[in-house]
């Protein structure tokens, strides 16, 4: 029977490197709300499933976001609505204001979300705004990534990633990491708003952290990592 309120459905999904199993017939069904929690230790694949997630590398077994493949929304556009924050940003090419247009325009190609000129500057605008209130001046949005430290790369990202229109489930991998105590809780505060609001179109989210204390303020559900692609699902965090 399908379940109605399901978002993104993962389904006996693998991924293999060389002779390695980086994840083993993961089944999970992520429903409307869910801020799902990623921890394990370093190297077990917990980027590698975002990865697949956004259909940015190769895997076995099926992703559906509300029921269908990624190929039926087109790559580029299922990119859009499941939006993954790499941990370096600082290796993308060009500056985050071409960021924004670039994405802008991979949405446009979508129906549902139709992007005039002055939508995309309105959601330019709007992650400057959200940025700013991050302690992220305008003038940054000009500078190549490259150029830019590592804490103004990732809030810059996120801005842009969370103004975006059409992005439904965002996958952050580790997007605090370089981010002051007050900065961190700023940012994990925002994006628990917009989770939990009805008007907003974000719906859920999967967040890569080292952090015990992040993981207990931002998870409603908690897999945990354990090496050689297994992957458990802890019923509340830290029980499995
Ligand atoms: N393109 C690739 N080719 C070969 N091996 C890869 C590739 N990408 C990742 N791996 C390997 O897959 C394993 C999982 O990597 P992944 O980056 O997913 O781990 P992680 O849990 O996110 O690690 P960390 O916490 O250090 O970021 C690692 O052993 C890594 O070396």
């Amino acid at each position: 029977m399908s379940d109605v309120n399901e978002v993104l459905s993962i389904r006996n999904v693998s991924c293999q490197r060389g002779e390695h199993a980086i994840v083993k017939n993961l089944n999970l069904s992520v429903h409307a709300g869910d801020v799902v929690v990623l921890q394990g230790r370093s190297g077990t694949g917990k980027t590698t499933l975002l990865k697949c997630l956004a259909h940015l590398t190769s895997y076995e077994g099926d992703i559906l976001l509300f029921g269908k493949k990624p190929q039926e929304y087109s790559v580029p556009q299922y990119r859009t609505r499941v939006l993954y924050v790499p941990q370096r940003v600082s290796l993308l090419p060009g500056t985050p204001r071409a960021f924004v247009e670039t994405v802008c325009k991979f949405g446009a190609r979508q129906k549902s979300v139709g992007q005039s000129a002055l939508d995309r500057t309105a959601s330019l605008t709007n992650a400057q705004n959200l940025a700013e209130s991050w302690g992220i001046d305008h003038e940054l949005w000009d500078r190549v990534w490259n150029s830019l430290s590592g804490g103004e790369a990732q809030r810059l990202a996120l801005a842009a990633a969370v103004a975006l229109p059409g992005c439904e489930i965002l996958l952050l991998d580790e997007p605090t990491s370089a981010l002051d105590q007050e900065s961190s809780v700023l940012v994990e505060t925002h994006l628990l708003e917009l989770i939990r609001s009805p008007e907003s179109g974000l719906k859920a989210i999967f967040w890569i952290t080292h952090s015990e204390d992040q993981a207990r303020r931002v998870g409603t559900r908690f897999l945990t990592f354990k090496g050689d692609g297994l992957i458990v699902e802890d019923d509340i965090h830290g029980e499995v």
